[in-house]
């Protein structure tokens, strides 16, 4: 018999299938009803398979195929009553989101969503519920919370009362490689099964006040502070990413495999890390650590994640990732050029070169991107005066490859 619904996720995809939901599959008591962003594809097709699929647990060597139940129900993004349906449910005690980061601009998706999910929850008397936020945003409890509150109050500012006093906001850092499922992925048995790395992790800190399943079965960590995990996270994994993806396809690579392991990339890399580790506040050997387990992370032959899918949306992920270090190298008098390399490389892919430009927020970038200033002048207005950093970067650019 399936679990009773007590969880609701909106962002079927993926990433969640791989993380969240695996680590529900620890406790059987909670069951999960997941909406897409748009597509109704994915819900369908879970929907005929009673929302069963395999997650392909693809290590260096061999497959692991993990049967995974506990999405008991799913439905397409654009059913609005479904969704506040679900959200009003008082038995639901938690609500999780991977919307990408791009949802999250005011007036975007999720605060939509959101909104209209609390209004009946409210209406309906169902009480407090957890939000947890698991996209790679920095601080994604409070820029979840900003959105929420944001429309509520223009609204009906009763309805932001409301969410004051019941609903709250979790802080996650949330880490494990899926790479875009395709047709080579799909089983006999298994139309939407999902490929992912054997590592996994989950640190959350912030209160759950209708429960929450024990997701620590799974080796989920609960701390008072995610801040630091989250900025080793989002720095050297993300942003080592977003190093790879542009300047990696640039050279002619497509995985994050081949670019790792192409020496001048990895040079790149180490360079880069050794810039950003200096911002990571933790211990030295947690981060030497950290890095190496990452660099076999990055090299498993066998998850076939394309430097084109992580490329996409810089304009959202560049500003989070990267210009961090730039400014904080920058306040310390130092000209930070692995840094400045990723800044180099994302304009250089702006002006054609490596994966396609597959970003809504592109323009404004790629109708400056002659300009080193004037990139610098939408990204990190406080750079744009930096004459140095702006020469380092146009160094980068002349020296970029030439293969495209
Ligand atoms: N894939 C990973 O390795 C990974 C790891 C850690 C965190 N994440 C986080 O999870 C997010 C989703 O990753 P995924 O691999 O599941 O991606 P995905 O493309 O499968 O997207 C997940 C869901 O979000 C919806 N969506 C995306 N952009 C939208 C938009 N602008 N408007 C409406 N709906 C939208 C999609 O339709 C889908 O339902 C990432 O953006 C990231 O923040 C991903
Ligand atoms: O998923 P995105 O688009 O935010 O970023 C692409 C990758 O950097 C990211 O998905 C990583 O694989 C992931 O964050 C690993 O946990």
């Amino acid at each position: 018999m399936s679990a009773p619904v007590r969880i609701v996720h909106l962002g079927l995809g993926g990433f969640f299938r791989a993380h969240q939901a695996w680590y529900t599959g620890f406790d059987d008591g909670w069951g999960i009803a997941a909406f897409t962003g748009r597509s109704a594809a994915l819900a369908e097709a879970l929907t005929r398979q009673d929302g069963r699929y395999t997650l392909i647990v693809r290590g260096p060597s061999q497959d692991d195929l993990q049967v995974q139940t506990s999405i008991v129900a799913a439905f397409p993004g654009s059913d609005a009553a479904a969704w506040r349906d679900a959200v009003a449910d008082p038995a639901v005690a938690v609500l999780t989101i991977t919307m990408t980061e791009a949802a999250y601009a005011p007036g975007g998706v999720v605060a939509d969503r959101l909104v209209a999910g609390l209004a009946a929850r409210r209406l309906a008397g169902s009480g407090p519920i957890a939000i947890v936020s698991c996209d790679n945003l920095p601080g994604n409890a409070d820029a979840t919370a900003h959105v929420v509150h944001e429309l509520a109050q223009r609204l009906d500012p009763a309805l932001d009362e409301w969410v004051t006093a019941n609903v709250s906001f979790v802080a996650t850092m949330v880490d494990r490689i899926t790479p875009r499922t395709t047709s080579e992925d799909v089983l006999d048995d298994d139309l939407v099964p999902v490929v992912t790395e054997p590592f996994t992790e989950w640190i959350l800190s912030g209160d759950f006040p209708a429960g929450r399943p024990a997701w620590e079965r799974g080796g989920a960590r609960f701390v008072d502070d995610v801040v630091p995990h989250e900025t080793r996270k989002l720095l050297l994994l993300n942003g080592g990413h977003s190093l790879l993806a542009y300047a990696g396809s640039a050279l002619g690579h497509e995985t994050v495999s081949a670019a790792v392991t192409d020496p001048q990339c990895r040079a790149w890399l180490d360079q880069w890390w050794d810039e950003a580790c200096r911002h990571v506040p933790l211990p030295a050997d947690e981060l030497t650590a950290y890095r190496a387990a990452l660099l076999e992370r990055f090299a498993n032959p066998r998850i076939r994640h394309t430097l084109a899918q992580i490329a996409a949306d810089g304009s959202q992920k560049i500003p989070i990732r990267v210009v961090p270090v730039l400014r904080a190298e920058r306040s310390a008098g130092r000209l930070p050029t692995g840094a400045a390399r990723v800044l180099a490389a994302w304009i250089d892919h702006l002006r054609g070169a490596g994966a396609p430009v597959a970003d809504a927020g592109a323009q404004p970038y790629e109708e400056r991107a002659g300009s080193v200033r004037e990139v610098l002048t939408l990204l990190a207005p406080d750079l744009d005066g930096d004459t140095e950093l702006i020469a380092e970067t146009e160094r980068l650019l002349r020296e970029a490859p030439v293969r495209r």
